[in-house]
């Protein structure tokens, strides 16, 4: 969409040294800690690694340090300790090199209410002293077909929903073409279609390559568009990783469906299967890690004259991963 803008020289410089750094790591951290004034320590020896061409999601409860980590990988606060380099580049330092290739929607876009959304993107993108006025309209045009805003383009923004709002943030950040995108809980407070339009402009650009980082503190989200994830609590790091890994790393669960559940959940748990829950005519339990197990279980509900309708053992999920690892629940407020 920017073919005829002059890139500067900074920049082309950092696009031949990223290739052949970080081992197509587009974000990496060591030991990345921030401790905040009043003495808090919001993140505590971070190493993430972020690889090239991922949807990354960056998951963890209120609270658990993402939006500091993100701060400090856009060079917007220093660490107190550790280092992070984004696109090879160490960061805050090489922030003015860097960032022309970064698109960041962080804490919901700064809009003029009273301009329209197209007007909104020309003032941001004439706020860009690298961009070329000369291309500046077909610039919008182009980030504003692209997040499906055409049609609304001339309302004022104030009249924007939340989701057209965050969508024009999107817009600001994908006038240039970018390497990366960094999007803080990008669809927080947007109704099911505004997540669903998110969700599918991040896959969308994830397809043309563009490697995306979410926070999010939505376990169901990070399944269903990323490729990989970490996840946080209380500014440390408990897992990252290719999603399907981090699922397939708890074992799933084991599903009886019954007229008879009283029956069924006392006869699991005489054969020594662990959390039974029953709810209604469903009883779930943790699935037995060997299949003739299985078998045997399925035989002694029989032999013991419980009626079974369905036997099953479902797929987990990362939230079954999520409890493994951290033995709660994964319960965020707000
Ligand atoms: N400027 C600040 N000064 C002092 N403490 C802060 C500051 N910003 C954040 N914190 C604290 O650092 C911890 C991590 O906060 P952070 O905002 O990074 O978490 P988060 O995972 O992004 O949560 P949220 O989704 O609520 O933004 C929290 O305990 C928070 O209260």
């Amino acid at each position: 969409m920017t073919g005829s803008v002059r890139e500067p020289v900074v920049e082309s410089t950092v696009e031949s040294v990223v290739e052949s750094v970080d081992d197509g790591a587009v974000i990496r951290t060591r030991a990345l800690t921030k401790r905040y004034r009043g003495g808090q320590l919001a993140v505590d020896g971070l190493d993430l690694t972020v690889p090239a061409g991922s949807v990354f999601g960056f998951l963890g409860p209120n609270g658990s340090g993402k939006t500091t980590t993100i701060r400090m990988l856009m060079g917007l606060i220093e660490p107190t300790a550790g280092s992070a380099r984004v696109l090879g580049h160490p960061m805050p330092r090489a922030a003015r090199a860097v960032l022309p290739h970064v698109g960041a929607l962080i804490e919901g876009p700064a809009l003029y209410g009273f301009l329209s959304g197209r007007d909104n993107l020309l003032r941001y993108d004439a706020a860009d002293p690298t961009a070329d006025p000369r291309t500046r309209r077909a610039r919008v045009t182009a980030a504003l077909e692209r997040v499906g805003l055409t049609a609304a383009a001339g309302k004022k923004a104030k009249a924007y929903s939340l989701g057209m709002k965050q969508r024009l943030g999107l817009a600001a950040a994908l006038l240039r073409p970018r390497r990366l995108l960094v999007l803080d809980e990008p669809t927080n407070g947007l109704d099911p279609q505004g997540m669903r339009e998110i969700r599918s402009l991040v896959r969308e650009l994830a397809a043309e390559g563009t490697t995306v980082f979410l926070s999010s503190h939505l376990l169901d989200e990070i399944e269903q568009v990323c490729t990989h994830a970490a996840v946080m609590a209380q500014g440390r790091l408990i897992v990252q990783g290719p999603v399907a890994d981090l699922a397939a790393g708890a074992r799933g669960r084991l599903v009886v469906t019954t007229p008879d559940p009283a029956d069924a959940a006392r006869v699991l748990k005489e054969q020594g299967v662990a959390d039974v829950v029953l709810a209604e005519e469903r009883v779930s339990a943790e699935a037995p890690s060997a299949d003739r197990e299985l078998a045997d279980l399925n035989s002694a509900l029989v032999k013991a004259g419980v009626r079974v309708r369905g036997f099953s053992v479902e797929r987990a999920s990362l939230e079954d991963a999520f409890v493994a690892l951290t033995g709660e629940g994964f319960d965020v407020a707000g």
